[in-house]
């Protein structure tokens, strides 16, 4: 039954936000977790843009479509706090990552991160990645029952310990990975206290293991001057002369490998299915590759793989990484006459908005062309295609996820053909963030 969110003013206009618990106790968490689409869709048509509903233990504000994004995104008036929204979901394992910070104290880090995510230093970064791949992939077709997104995790992990932290990790490299892929799974645990043993007690532990590495490693890296992610960092400094403190430095490193490592396996793993799907769409992008006549792509080469970014964005259309993006309001709000108090966890869904066929035609079908020049299908709102986000905090690492996907794809593109049978549809896990379900089994064929 629709109940309203909270009592508007009396001396205010506005509207009421209508919605509904769900079931006792655990409200819509599960349904939102199992199949998030068709949620939205039920209660984008029964209340419009924005509707409340109680999920993951708290009455959350959903506010779907471009329009929404827009106003979230854009914050003007700083009305939205990240800080107070991710908290909640990460803040025990990325504590004072970029993401979590708001408003002056973000624009002071910003402006000095960028410095990491130049033209020149993107440069570095792929020269460093090539020769990884080629290692990476070298053994694919020998791995019995080869699993797609085991495969890409572990190469974009490999990839991760040298073009982010410049090493060739000697002994401590298990440890050192162990300890980062239990900080990144804790942030998605369902249960969400200190159980021995469980996520989230190995995220706390996993988190202690990589401050202390970073810091150890700091003073090396201060000294000298590398091309990797984590001593770039060290180095960064803005016109007027701000840098990070080392405890910053930390701070980012652990954040910025979670925010690159998921994300890009998640996008890659997407593609593998939906070009498996389409094997002329395949066979397109290899014979691109195949043009470009060299192993390794250097930076000025992305630009003429065209039609992989084509693939690529069409795949972070169906297959949104991060698929909702959560907020909390620091002041009271209004959007489309509906009044939202100060102090309200909200959510906005790049994952939902992807799928609106008022924004989409066909919504569910992989059509890289619909981002062609000749159609551009996105252009319909500024705030349609929103993978990575919009705003002041849009994704900063959007050209670096595009060149390592663009990197790893030629590679594999050259030297193997894939497949799945044609009956074959991919389960789409969406307890955390959205992966395949099977790991996603291919027949890999080597060129
Ligand atoms: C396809 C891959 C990726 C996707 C889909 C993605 C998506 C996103 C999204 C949606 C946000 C905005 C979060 C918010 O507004 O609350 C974000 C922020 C961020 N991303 Fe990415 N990301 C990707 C890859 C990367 C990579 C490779 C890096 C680093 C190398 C990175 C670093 C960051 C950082 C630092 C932020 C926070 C920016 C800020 O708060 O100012 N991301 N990303």
């Amino acid at each position: 039954m629709s109940q309203p969110f909270c009592t508007v003013p009396a001396d205010s206009n506005l509207k009421a936000i209508q919605g509904d618990r769900g079931l006792p106790l655990i409200g819509m968490t599960l349904s939102f977790m199992k199949d998030p689409i068709n949620l939205m869709r039920k209660r984008y048509d029964r209340y419009g843009p924005i509707s409340w509903a109680s999920v993951f233990g708290m009455r959350m504000v959903h506010m779907v479509g471009p329009d929404a994004n827009q106003f979230v995104m854009l914050n003007r008036g700083d009305l939205f706090s990240n800080h107070q929204g991710w908290d909640y979901f990460i803040g025990k394992f990325f504590h004072r990552g970029i993401m979590l910070l708001d408003f002056e104290e973000h624009r002071w880090h910003r402006k000095i991160m960028q410095q990491a995510f130049n033209r020149d230093v993107l440069r570095g970064y792929l020269q460093r990645m090539g020769p990884h791949i080629t290692q990476g992939i070298e053994h694919w077709d020998q791995i019995p029952d080869f699993l797609v997104f085991n495969a890409i995790k572990q190469l974009t992990l490999d990839l991760a310990t040298d073009v982010f932290m410049g090493y060739e990790l000697g002994p401590e490299s298990k440890a050192i990975n162990q300890a980062f892929i239990d900080t990144v799974r804790a942030g998605t645990a369902l249960v969400r206290t200190n159980v021995p043993g469980g996520r989230w007690a190995k995220g706390l532990r996993g988190r202690k293991v990589l401050e202390r590495f970073f810091r150890k490693e700091l003073p090396a890296k201060r000294a000298s001057q590398e091309s990797d992610l984590f001593s770039v960092l060290c180095h960064a400094k803005t016109e007027d002369g701000d840098q990070f403190s080392d405890d910053d430095v930390v701070n980012h490193m652990i954040f910025l490998m979670m925010a690159a490592h998921d994300t890009t396996t998640i996008t890659l793993s997407t593609l593998f299915y939906y070009l498996a799907k389409n094997p002329q769409w395949q066979q397109r992008l290899r014979e691109e590759s195949q043009t470009l006549n060299k192993t390794c792509i250097d930076y000025d080469d992305l630009a003429k793989l065209e039609g992989i970014g084509l693939a690529m964005k069409e795949a972070l259309r169906l297959c949104a990484p991060v698929p909702s993006l959560p907020r909390k309001t620091v002041r009271d709000a209004e959007f489309n006459g509906y009044f939202i108090p100060k102090g309200t966890f909200i959510s906005v869904s790049p994952f939902f908005t992807h799928y609106m066929e008022e924004f989409w035609p066909e919504p569910e079908t992989f059509d890289p062309e619909r981002f062609s020049e000749a159609r551009r299908e996105d252009k319909i709102h500024p705030y349609a295609w929103v993978p990575f986000g919009g705003g002041a905090h849009k994704c900063i690492g959007l050209h670096f996820a595009e060149m390592q996907v663009k990197a790893i794809l030629h590679q594999v593109l050259l030297n193997y053909r894939w497949s799945v049978p044609d009956s074959y549809e991919m389960p789409l896990d969406t307890t955390s963030l959205p992966v395949p379900g099977d790991g996603l089994p291919v027949t890999l064929q080597r060129l």
